[in-house]
């Protein structure tokens, strides 16, 4: 019996247990929430796999787990575990990469046509400041004449740039990782991420947070964009320095930024200084979220694990597979 301790709470449990009985698997899910590490230590201390989204899977946990044989996120991000670490004691470590793409890649497409379209601000200045004026925003221009630039370009923004196809802008990407044959595939013009700042006038974060984009985007780049520019990040809000946001918006710099993550899972609503800016719109981590992704999040996640067990290493999305043989 393969023991999985899930780390956190959610009304999944039937699903989970449907998606075992079908594959005959020979596992129980048992949900011990955790938010420490002395919790997930305590918690996990008797499990063969961990399942997990942002619980701190550090390097003092993990030397806790000896045991430990596999840790499979219900997410796409991983940012949460020591990944040089499990590296080093070759622990299996997998993700579920699909299962909400195409809500991510809505929220984008939806945060772009409503700030184009002035819809938000519009429908404020008619219900708040009780105004029917056409011209508030004589600015506003058509979103087949502008340039939406993507940072990082794996699953996400690749769908969003197939979305915006249909709108006619031009679309360039940053990510160093990818071929050429891939951006030109989609039509997209490969930029660096200077370019992406200078030109852009929409500007979508979706990069993965580790060691090397932790803050990546900063004054530096901020200070390279046009004055209409929006900035839009829906992928984690580490990989922006969040004090630098906050001087460029404030400074006029930018001229709006449309949010979804921050650097803290919790933040303050109250006193959090991007938060409570005009100049922001933001939304509480939700961008993943429909029933169907909810759904399909859990029952990747066990079948990753069940084609791990099972010996089919290279289908169980493993992002360290390379590692751990
Ligand atoms: N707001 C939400 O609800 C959700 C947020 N996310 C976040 O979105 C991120 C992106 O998702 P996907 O596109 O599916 O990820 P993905 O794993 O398909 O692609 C990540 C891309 O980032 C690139 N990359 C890595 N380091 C880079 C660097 N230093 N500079 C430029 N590019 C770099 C990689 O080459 C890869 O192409 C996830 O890592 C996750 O943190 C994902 C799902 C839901
Ligand atoms: O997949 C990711 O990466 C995400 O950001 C999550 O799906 C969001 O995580 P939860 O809000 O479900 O904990």
């Amino acid at each position: 019996m393969v023991k999985i301790v899930r780390l956190f709470e959610d009304n999944m449990n039937e699903v989970e247990e449907k998606t075992i009985k079908e594959l005959g698997f020979c596992a129980e899910v048992l949900v011990r929430p955790s938010t420490t590490e002395e919790e997930v230590i305590e918690n996990a201390k008797d499990a063969d796999v961990i399942i997990a989204v942002y619980e701190p899977l550090t390097k003092k946990v993990l030397e806790s787990l000896p045991n430990l044989k596999m840790v499979m996120y219900r997410s796409i991000g991983f940012n949460s575990i020591d990944l040089d670490f499990a590296n080093e004691i070759k622990l299996p470590v997998g993700h579920c990469s699909q299962y909400c793409t195409q809500e991510v890649a809505d929220w984008v497409l939806g945060s772009i046509l409503m700030h184009n379209r002035r819809l938000y601000d519009f429908n404020n200045s008619v219900k708040i400041d009780k105004k029917w004026d056409c011209e508030l925003f004589p600015s506003m221009r058509r979103l087949a004449e502008q340039k939406v630039g993507l940072i990082g370009f794996g699953s996400i923004p690749r769908l969003v740039t197939k979305r915006l196809a249909a709108f006619g802008a031009d679309v360039l990407a940053y990510d160093p990782f990818v071929s050429d044959e891939d951006f030109e595939k989609l039509g997209v013009k490969k930029a660096s991420l200077e370019e992406i700042f200078e030109k852009c006038d929409y500007i979508s974060s979706h990069l993965p947070l580790n060691e090397s984009t932790e803050k990546l985007i900063d004054k530096k780049l901020f200070s390279l964009v046009k004055e209409e520019a929006v900035f839009i990040n829906s992928s984690r809000g580490g990989v922006v320095n969040e004090d630098d946001l906050y001087d460029a918006l404030k400074e006029g710099k930018l001229s709006y930024a449309i949010l979804d993550v921050l650097s803290t899972e919790q933040p303050d609503v109250y006193n959090n200084k991007l938060i409570n800016l005009d100049k922001v719109f933001i939304t509480p981590h939700i961008a993943f979220y429909s029933q169907d992704a909810f759904k399909q999040g859990a029952v990747d996640t066990i079948n990753n694990i069940y084609k791990y067990f099972k010996g089919d290493y290279t289908k169980a999305e493993l992002v360290n597979l390379k590692h751990i043989n």
